[in-house]
């Protein structure tokens, strides 16, 4: 297990800042995920006790055991490194310069305040440099960093700084716009509200750049490429 955390500082998330990195432990991955199902399945039927319900019921009984594999198999999967996507590079052999978006890349997350979904859209862009990636790839590492608990900044960050890792440019942009539902279905109860994150850097610093991009992601949306 300590081979896992070696790998999480190796190749996972050691070139990333404090505040850009998911909080975790130390200790994160001295338990199996078969350990962790076990220990979540036990505090999780002590929460259900807790509200009253009978676990002894037919349909309630296995409810600790499905949320527990749940958060570590499904949910929660990002946080290991052991679930990271390979990642395809390729030389940039045809010489293509110009920016290349990967839009409407569906994820769902879960807020880390409240552990409730946060369903989104990534919109990706970048300009290559001397390599290229394979286009499922960035749905990939979408994917990857939205199975944690998040916060849409920190979220939007870690796949720009993936990205820029697997690129060698900072010429990336992200955008991300999702809904909150801790805010939708609990709380201040606002159904229609989105939240919008961007991280950007490289030649995306330039507002020309970014209103070309804005350009491009209207028309997808507009259905004109479809
Ligand atoms: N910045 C940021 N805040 C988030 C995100 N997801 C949820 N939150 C907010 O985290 C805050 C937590 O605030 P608290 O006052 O501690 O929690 P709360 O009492 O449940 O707050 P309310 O939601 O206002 O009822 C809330 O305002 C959430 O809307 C996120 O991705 N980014
Ligand atoms: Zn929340």
């Amino acid at each position: 297990m300590e081979d896992l955390l070696a790998a999480y500082e190796a190749e996972g998330e050691a070139h990333f800042s404090a505040n850009t990195q998911t909080p975790l432990r130390a200790d994160a991955f001295s338990k199996t995920d078969e350990e962790k199902i076990t220990a979540i399945s036990l505090h999780f039927a002590a929460i259900m006790e807790e509200l009253g319900l009978d676990l002894t019921d037919d349909s309630l009984r296995g409810t600790p055991h499905r949320v527990a594999k749940m958060y570590v198999k499904e949910l929660f999967s990002g946080l290991n490194p052991a679930n990271k996507p390979r990642i395809s590079i390729f030389e940039n052999k045809y010489g293509y310069r110009d920016m290349l978006i990967e839009q409407d890349i569906e994820f769902i997350s879960a807020c880390e305040h409240h552990f409730l979904p946060m369903p989104g859209k990534a919109h990706i862009a970048y300009i290559p440099n001397g390599k290229v990636i394979g286009l499922s790839k960035i749905n990939r590492i979408v994917k990857y960093y939205a199975k944690r608990p998040q916060v849409q900044e920190r979220l939007s960050k870690q796949i720009y700084q993936e990205l820029q890792e697997a690129l060698g440019t900072a010429d990336i942009i992200v955008v991300i716009t999702a809904h909150h539902m801790c805010v939708s279905m609990r709380g201040v109860e606002d159904q229609s509200s989105k939240t919008t994150t961007l991280s950007y850097g490289g030649k995306f610093e330039e507002k020309d750049r970014r209103k070309e991009f804005f350009q491009v992601l209207n028309l997808g949306t507009n259905r004109m490429v479809k």
